[in-house]
């Protein structure tokens, strides 16, 4: 489809000699919310790493913006991911981490204080992140990949340690970013979450 901004097509990936994505065919339009539902061990990760460029497929295609992820600034500009936590630096608070990501990356979608706000993590701003609660750190995450500037946010499983009102909170965060235009794809296993957007499987048929 031509005004696709992510697609694949018949896309397998084979992991340990085991089949894990078959033939998955998807297509997501700008400005969507994709969420990507299935059970433990379905390959909701394994299809947001293909689309990130991080998991080759091992046949058929991965598109986005119309061509093969690839592992540049130029591509990185324009997708923010949200995985696993990351290290962290030590000896940094949880401001100065965004500091850090708002000084790299030009043209931030927020400032610091703003992405603190969003995240309520205000009172928190000063102490390192390993000294934050499991939900703070992922409330950190979480501003640290919205503060950069994106236009497609893969987000895997970002409901993780998050209570039910910050839940709520993600969703409209979610959505606001979708009517800017921007598209997300998110793996999840929240339901609520999940009625945000368009539910796909990683099997490929509609959930
Ligand atoms: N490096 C690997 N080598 C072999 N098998 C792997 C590897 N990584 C993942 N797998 C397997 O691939 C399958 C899909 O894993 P994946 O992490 O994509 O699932 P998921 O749907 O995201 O699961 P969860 O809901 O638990 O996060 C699982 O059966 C997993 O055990």
């Amino acid at each position: 489809m031509s005004d696709s901004i992510i697609s694949t097509d018949d896309l397998t990936v084979e992991l340990g000699g085991n089949p894990v994505l078959r033939d998955m065919n998807l297509t997501v339009s700008p400005g969507e919310i994709v969420a990507v539902v299935g059970p433990n061990g379905s390959g909701k990760s394994t299809l947001l790493r293909c689309l990130a460029g991080l998991q080759p497929a091992t046949s058929g295609e991965v598109r986005v913006f119309g061509r093969p992820p690839s592992d540049d600034a130029g591509f990185w500009g324009r997708v923010a991911l949200l995985g696993d936590e990351p290290a962290w630096y030590p000896g940094l608070t949880a401001r100065e981490h965004l500091e850090l990501m708002g000084a790299v990356h030009a043209e931030a979608r927020m400032t610091v204080d703003t992405a603190l706000e969003e995240f309520a993590l205000e009172e928190r701003a000063d102490a390192p992140p390993l000294n934050l609660s499991t939900g703070q750190r992922q409330r950190l995450c979480l501003a640290s990949t919205l503060l950069r500037p994106s236009t497609v946010l893969l987000l895997d499983e970002p409901e993780r340690g998050l209570d039910t009102s910050f839940r709520a909170r993600l969703a409209d965060l979610l959505e606001e970013y979708a009517d800017e235009g921007g598209t997300v794809v998110m793996a999840t296993h929240d339901q609520d979450l999940a009625t945000h957007g368009r539910q796909v499987s990683p099997s490929g048929v509609a959930a």
